[in-house]
């Protein structure tokens, strides 16, 4: 009676750290919810691979059944990841009314509405605070310590791979590859890194993060996102030469009655918080209308941090059985959808960062600064080199503009053959 017992569906990264903290834990766990918490059974897709750790009382099998069917087993842990079958599977476990952690954050963006409503109706627990920034306590500080406040901004670095990749990029002058393999080795990246690379995995976090902040589902086509595979190492050096850091960072805002939310690298001044923070680590900057500016600093990803935030939720749903207060959502804001709208590219302004190779010949810097003097935009800084006898690269940063300006200038660019815009890159201000 005294002993909550779990179900794992993924003994992977994760996984393995989440039973070795059950297993190392369980005497403070105890103390603190008046329960033992133990594994029963471990789901994998394939039972004949080598595994360290597993108890010999523990069943390792690819059968979910034999947690669904399993009266004893109380709380089931997906870290399986993916969509499908993942979300099979978690609807089957709610429905048997197996209370739900995840870590999933594709799961989660994509139908995490669905999932808390079965959750609900089953009078069960579904919680993911492992879903977004890994180790940051990120989901349950905005839900309690935020529940007041009106939340204007939610920006930051909220994917490890990306950060490690950029950082090794930065400091030990690594190439793109090898930086990514060396995430993926040490397990950060997901078994398919594309989401990570391309922004993705960061665009789902952005969305749970707006689902929280600002109680509105932002949908991933609305959201414009950019990952970091495109960035050279000559775009690392020309920003640092300007005094800034790039930075895959996810931003969101309320902008009048509406939210936007993208992903994209950024250049962010080198005295900037954003900028010290390095490797695996993740840094989720709040701002709220009362409190100010807030942030939150910890390792985005990795067994153990990543094991920790899934142990938090295993032990909120712990008490919750004790209490007998299971079945409530584990974000309960929600807007109405008036209040949330679309926001016009006219009111969405940043500094920019562009860069561009152009014929080195009479004419070419007129054509590009008439180009960006029609849209109404200006320079800030300028920087041209020459890179071989015959093409220049140029480096600007511009005042804040539109996004629909930058659309005007990027259209136009296109028109003209010896210009050609290579990246453009938001510029973050103090
Ligand atoms: N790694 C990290 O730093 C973080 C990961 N996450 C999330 O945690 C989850 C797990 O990630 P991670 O541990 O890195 O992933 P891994 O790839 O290391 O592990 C996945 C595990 O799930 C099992 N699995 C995969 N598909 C199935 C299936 N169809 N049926 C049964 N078992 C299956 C695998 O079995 P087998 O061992 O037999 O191959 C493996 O044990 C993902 O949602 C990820 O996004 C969240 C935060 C940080
Ligand atoms: N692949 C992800 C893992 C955590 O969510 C990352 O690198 O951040
Ligand atoms: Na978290």
């Amino acid at each position: 009676m005294n002993e909550i017992k779990i179900g794992l569906i993924g003994l992977g990264t994760v996984g393995s750290s989440v039973l070795k903290m059950i297993i190392e834990n369980s005497d403070k766990v105890q103390t603190i919810t008046g329960r033992r918490l133990s594994v029963k059974t471990i789901v994998v897709r394939n039972v004949a691979k080598h595994r360290r750790q597993v108890p010999k009382d523990v069943t390792l099998t690819t059968d979910l059944n034999a947690i669904i069917n399993d009266p004893e087993i109380k709380i089931a842990v997906e870290v399986m990841g993916g969509i499908h079958p993942a979300k099979e599977f978690v609807t089957a476990l709610l429905n048997a009314k197996k209370h739900v952690v995840t870590a999933n954050k594709d799961l989660i963006a994509s139908a995490g509405e669905e999932l808390a409503a079965t959750a609900k109706q089953n009078h069960c627990d579904l919680m993911y605070e492992a879903s977004v920034a890994g180790g940051i306590p990120i989901l349950r500080t905005i839900v309690n310590s935020f529940a007041a406040d009106y939340i204007t901004e939610v920006k930051g670095i909220v994917n490890g791979t990306c950060n490690f990749i950029l950082t090794q990029m930065q400091q030990q002058h690594w190439s793109y590859d090898q930086a990514l393999m060396k995430a993926q080795e040490l397990g950060f990246a997901e078994s398919d890194p594309t989401n990570d690379v391309e922004g993705i995995d960061s665009a789902y976090k952005m969305v749970i993060l707006s689902q929280f902040s600002y109680g509105a589902h932002i949908k991933l086509s609305n959201m414009s996102v950019e990952g970091i595979s495109t960035i050279q190492q000559d775009d690392i050096q020309r920003a640092a030469e300007f005094g800034y850091t790039i930075k895959l960072l996810g931003i969101s805002r309320r902008i009048d009655n509406g939210v936007f939310a993208e992903v994209g690298p950024v250049l962010v001044p080198q005295d900037h918080p954003l900028a010290t923070i390095h490797n695996e680590n993740n840094a989720v900057m709040v701002t709220g209308e009362a409190v100010g500016e807030t942030l939150f600093y910890g390792p985005g990803a990795g067994g153990l941090p990543t094991a920790n935030s899934v142990l938090s939720d295993i032990v909120s749903v712990t008490k919750n059985i004790v209490l007998g207060t299971t079945g409530h959502f584990f974000n309960n804001y929600q807007s109405s959808p008036s209040e949330i709208g679309n926001i016009d590219p006219k009111d969405v302004k940043y500094a920019y960062y562009l860069s561009l190779k152009m014929l080195d010949a009479p004419g070419q810097m007129l054509k590009f600064t008439q180009i960006v003097t029609q849209s109404g935009a200006s320079f800030s800084q300028i920087v041209q080199t020459k890179t071989d006898h015959q093409t220049a690269r140029v480096t600007v940063i511009t005042h804040k503009i539109s996004k629909s300006q930058l659309s005007d200038i990027k259209r136009a660019l296109r028109k003209v053959n010896t210009i050609a815009l290579l990246a453009a890159y938001k510029v973050l201000q103090q």
